[in-house]
This record gives structure tokens, sequence and C-alpha cells, in this order.
């Protein structure tokens, strides 16, 4: 397992190069240009100013995540092979300074979703939280000033440029079904794996999160057997998975360490965090700690071991404490907290297959 941190990069992150580097066993970061629209090719002096940061801070930057897919290729319109095009020249630059795994995601408009960026725990601290109840009569407008009304940092998927054009989307939306994001999702792979290969990059699928169709729009990556369908789409070790388990465990119905013994082979990238899920659906974020959450973190971990897992690995979200003011879910504290408690997991596993081969 070889562990990576998440930064957003200069200006746009409260966590320094610095502070990602005292992490124990922490060997780079996981990083996008944040501030490049979807479907545009990444621009070589930007990359390169990350890759001066990253080299002086001892740190390699091997995992990118993401390079956002536009719009229009998860709708399957014409314009598609420009923005594919544009994906295929973006992989061509980022193999020249060493990425390894592309981190994406295939849900329509937006990433993640919460209601609450900052709900309370009973520990004082505070996280993330999704209002099943709420999502199903939220006032997308609402939603959206709210987020704009953050200035510090973009959130992932609700960037303005595509904010600005929410009603169009969800009208070009409005009959695309899981079927057609399917068929979408083909033809993106069918055009981007074989490149991916001849330039040795392993394109990751992020989850969807959460793990079911949000404000009428669909999505696919939500279960075993959809990522099963989704990895067969192209049938080659460059399609592969990013396994998420706080996106994936927000429905207590995935079983995630089936889905790691199941696809171990095709997980370059794995997030590792826990989210409490209530009865009625709703769920929050918590410590990475199993007993604090409902996700088997520490079965995942174990799970990854047996397959003798030598992919990157990454804390996921932590909750905000210690009074942190950062970015909602990457604190530098809680995350780094957590990496601590996936190393202890790890390393006694490790040990128990080291004494086990002792005999003793
Ligand atoms: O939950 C997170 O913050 C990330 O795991 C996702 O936003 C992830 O970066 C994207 O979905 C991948 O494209
Ligand atoms: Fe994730």
């Amino acid at each position: 397992m070889k562990m990576v941190f998440r930064w957003f990069g200069e200006g746009n992150d409260t966590v320094t190069l610095e502070q990602i580097r005292q992490i124990p066993g922490v060997e780079g970061i996981v990083w996008a240009l944040h501030d490049v629209p979807a479907g545009e090719e990444w621009p070589m002096d930007k990359i390169l100013q990350v890759k001066k940061a990253a080299d002086k801070a001892g740190l390699h930057m091997k995992v990118v995540e993401s390079v956002n897919i536009h719009e229009d290729i998860k709708l399957g319109l014409p314009s598609r092979d420009l923005y594919i095009d544009n994906y295929k020249k973006t992989i061509v630059k980022l193999a020249e300074v060493g990425v390894k795994v592309i981190c994406y995601n295939f849900m329509p408009v937006f990433d993640w979703v919460r209601t609450d960026l900052h709900k309370e725990l009973e520990d004082g601290s505070t996280a993330l939280f999704y209002e099943k109840e709420k999502v199903a009569h939220l006032n997308l407008e609402e939603q959206v000033q709210r987020i704009n009304a953050n200035p510090n940092f973009t959130m992932p998927g609700w960037e303005p440029e595509r904010l600005g054009r929410l009603t169009e989307l969800f009208d070009a939306y409005r009959n695309v079904t899981e079927e057609q994001l399917f068929d979408n999702a083909k033809y993106f792979l069918e055009a981007i794996i074989p490149f991916a290969e001849k330039y040795d990059i392993r394109m990751a699928i992020h989850p969807d999160d959460p793990p079911w169709p949000i404000f009428g729009l669909p999505r696919i990556i939500t279960g075993q057997a959809n990522i099963r369908r989704f990895l067969g789409l192209v049938d080659s070790p460059n399609n592969g998975l990013t396994m998420c388990s706080g996106s994936l465990g927000a429905n207590p119905a995935n079983d995630i360490v089936s889905i790691v013994n199941e696809f171990a082979d095709r997980i370059p990238f794995a997030h590792i965090r826990n989210v409490r899920v209530y009865d009625n659906g709703d769920f929050i974020e918590t410590s990475h700690r199993t007993t604090d959450g409902t996700v088997d973190i520490a079965g995942i971990v174990n799970a990854l071991h047996e397959n003798d897992y030598e992919g990157f690995c990454r804390p996921d979200h932590g909750r905000h404490i210690w009074d942190e003011q950062c970015r909602p879910g990457y604190g530098l504290y809680d995350r780094a907290l957590g990496i601590m408690y996936l190393w202890g997991l790890w390393d006694a596993n490790r040990r128990k297959l080291q004494s086990g081969r002792m005999g003793n």
C-alpha cells in the first residue's frame, strides 16, 4: 500500500506540502488543476508548477484527482469527440511528469452532495452530513448560493461555470437513462483506455457519492454489480476502480470487503474513510476508526492486505477537529490521524503474516 495525500494546490488549500511531508509514510500528493474547466486540455506550464512544488517538498505526483469529464461526454453529444481528444492530450502531458493513476467520476452535473458541511458530532467536532429528506426537497438555487457564498474554496462538481448552467444541464439530462449513461461511458472508455495503456496510466473510476440517483439525475457507479459492469465495458487493467469506502459505504447494502476481494487487481487507488449511516438513510462522516461509523474499515484494510494490495491509498474526508479552519472534509488533523489508523491496521496485518510464516 502506497500512502498519498490530497492537496488542492498553492493558494487553494489550508494544508501545506511541508505539513504533508511530515505525516508518517506519505510519499506523494493527489493533485489536480482545479481552475481548468472540465473538457479543456491541461496547460503544461501549470502542470510543471505543481511538479516544481512537489519536487521541492520531496513528494511524488503520480496520482491525479481529477481530470473531470465534460458533461457533453456524459450526455453523449456529438461535441464529446472534441473533449475526448483534449482528454487524450492531457493524458500525454501527465505521463510526461510521471502520473500513473487518474481518478475521475461519471456523475452528471454534481460531484459529492451533502446538506450540511459542518454538522456537529458528539465530541464537538463537525463533519459533512447528508439528510436524505432534505435532498428530496432541496431548493437547488439556495444550495448554489450557499456553496458560492464560501469564497475560499470551490466544491467538487459545484464549480461556478457549471452552476451557471444548471437549468440548461437539468434539461439536457431530462431523458438520459442509466442505460444511456452506461453507453456513453463505454464510448468514452473505448476511446481513452487504449490511450491510457499506451501511456501506462491507469484510469480509476470513483463511485458516486452518495451512491444513488439525486435530483432526478441518473447515477451508475453505485455498487458491486454496476462496478463489475463498468469494468467489463473495456476489460483492461487500465480501466480500474477508485475503491472509495465512504461513498460506497453510504449504502449499507454495499459489501465493501467483497468489492475489494472481487476487484483487487482492478483497484489502483483506494480512498478510505468512514461514515455513520442512520436508520432513516441519513449519514454523517466520522473519524476513520471502524467503531465510530458503520463501515468495516478494519475489514477493508485486512482485505487489501490479504490481496497484497500495492496500489495507492489516501485518507478521504475527515472531521473538522481542534477548531481547524479548512476546506470541508479536507482538514489536516483528522486525515493525518486517519493515516496513522490505516497504517496501524496495515502493520498489524503484516506482523500477523510474518509471525505466521515463522510458525509462532
Ligand atoms: O469525496 C471526495 O472529496 C472525492 O473522493 C471526490 O470528490 C472525488 O475526488 C471525485 O468524485 C473524483 O472525480
Ligand atoms: Fe472518495
